[in-house]
């Protein structure tokens, strides 16, 4: 099939090739620096060595997937952001969540909307964030508080940002704020906020339910001057930058899940096929072997979806309301598919010291994050009834 595939269309073939060897890198890099710690990151809430594991990633090339070589970039496309991606949730999804509000959130917002200047300084070295959500402003986004007042040739930021990941350990951050806050929608605009900028502190790190050891926390903006030159993209365009990039946040994110789900059945077939009752191996009982063809199928489908939705995209093909689609699917198949793993390792999926626990809490969280699940379900609806406009 392959010579017959390569005669027909080597470029697929080429693809495909380096697709398996990326994924095989990144899975043997996860084993050796994740896999062993994963659940003490959970339990700790901690991950002590961020800054040694984003050094190792940058020399894999890992920090910048979709960044262009000339800015140090991997200048590689979505489908194999969202392999590394999956591969790293597989092993630890809160440091793959990190490592998405890194690598996506922040540098590929800056990849599309930094100036020259901007993307030598930024890219994509440093550890980033992105910061839109506040206190009382989650799915409605727009309503957001935090103001950027122009004086002379600096803005001052006043306000806070809340459920901000890496924030207690970003060295630089997209932040959105009020420049017209009578304009509504059309003055909110982008900032790059670098630790360490007086009047800009974050407060104690929030205690989650999953996804522990990726580190979230609030941002407070007391007289933070900004210099103008921080800002990124247009003034009062904020909105389109946020929206823009919430469709590919959403696309790259949605491996998360996948990931998960695959960490799932990595633990719960195995485990069906070793534990016995009733003088047989459980796995062969048909209820079990219709768990085992449940899961796989939920997380086949989610990973063709995701992979399609990401190969549109790299042609250029961006769609709401499939970025939306796909992050939906995936998040709740994960729960669906967590909850039955715990169910396939009965008493021993309901203790820690099994990961099933920390699978199904670290999947909720893709229900929630990036957009909840009903905000999604609004951006389909609404995509199909423009449709009839
Ligand atoms: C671990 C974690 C990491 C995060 N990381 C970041 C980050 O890096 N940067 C960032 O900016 N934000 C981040 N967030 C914030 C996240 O994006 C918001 O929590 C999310 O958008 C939901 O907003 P909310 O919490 O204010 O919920 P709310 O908006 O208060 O929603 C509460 C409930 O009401 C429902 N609801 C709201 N509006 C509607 C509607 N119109 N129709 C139907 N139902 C509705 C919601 O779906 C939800 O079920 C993170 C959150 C978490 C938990």
């Amino acid at each position: 099939i392959l010579s017959y595939l390569w005669t027909v269309c080597p470029v697929f073939i080429i693809h495909l090739c380096f697709e398996h060897q990326l994924r095989q890198t990144v899975q043997r890099f996860c084993q050796e620096k994740l896999a062993p710690y994963a659940d003490e990151f959970d339990k700790k809430n901690e991950f002590p060595c961020m800054r040694e594991f984003w050094k190792e990633m940058g020399e894999l090339g890992l920090l910048g997937v979709t960044a262009p070589v000339e800015y140090s970039g991997t200048g590689l496309g979505y489908l194999d952001h969202v392999i590394v991606m999956e591969e790293i949730s597989r092993v630890s999804a809160a440091i793959a969540l990190s490592y998405g509000a890194h690598s996506n959130l922040c540098v590929n917002q800056m990849v599309r909307h930094a100036n020259q200047k901007q993307k030598e300084k930024y890219m994509p070295k440093h550890v980033g964030a992105l910061a839109m959500s506040e206190p009382n402003a989650g799915s409605d986004v727009v309503s957001m508080k935090l103001t950027a007042k122009k004086q002379g040739d600096h803005y001052v930021l006043n306000g806070n940002k809340f459920w901000i990941t890496n924030g207690p350990d970003a060295d630089v951050l997209i932040v959105y704020a009020k420049t017209d806050p009578e304009a509504a929608a059309r003055g909110i605009t982008a900032f790059i906020v670098e630790k360490g900028m007086p009047g800009f502190s974050t407060a104690q790190k929030l205690d989650k339910l999953g996804m522990r050891g990726s580190n979230t926390c609030e941002l407070i903006f007391e007289d933070c001057k900004i210099p103008e030159e921080k800002i990124l993209g247009p003034l009062n365009k904020g909105v389109y930058v946020m929206m823009s990039g919430l469709d590919l946040e959403r696309l790259v994110l949605a491996s998360g899940p996948v990931g998960i789900m695959q960490a799932v059945l990595d633990h719960a077939i195995p485990y069906l096929h070793v534990r016995e009752a009733f003088g047989q191996k459980i796995g062969h009982f048909q209820l079990m072997q219709g768990k085992m063809a449940d899961m796989y199928t939920r997380l086949s489908s989610c990973r063709q979806y995701l992979y399609n939705v990401a190969r549109a995209c790299d042609k250029g093909h961006f769609s709401a309301k499939d970025c939306a689609g796909v992050i939906l699917y995936c998040a709740e198949n994960a729960t669906h598919v967590a909850l039955d793993g715990i169910q396939c390792l009965g008493g021993n999926g309901y203790i820690n010291d099994y990961p099933m626990g920390r699978f199904l809490r670290d999947a909720k969280l893709y229900e929630i994050g990036a957009g909840t699940s009903e905000v999604r379900r609004m951006i389909i609806g609404r995509a199909f009834n423009d449709m009839f406009k």
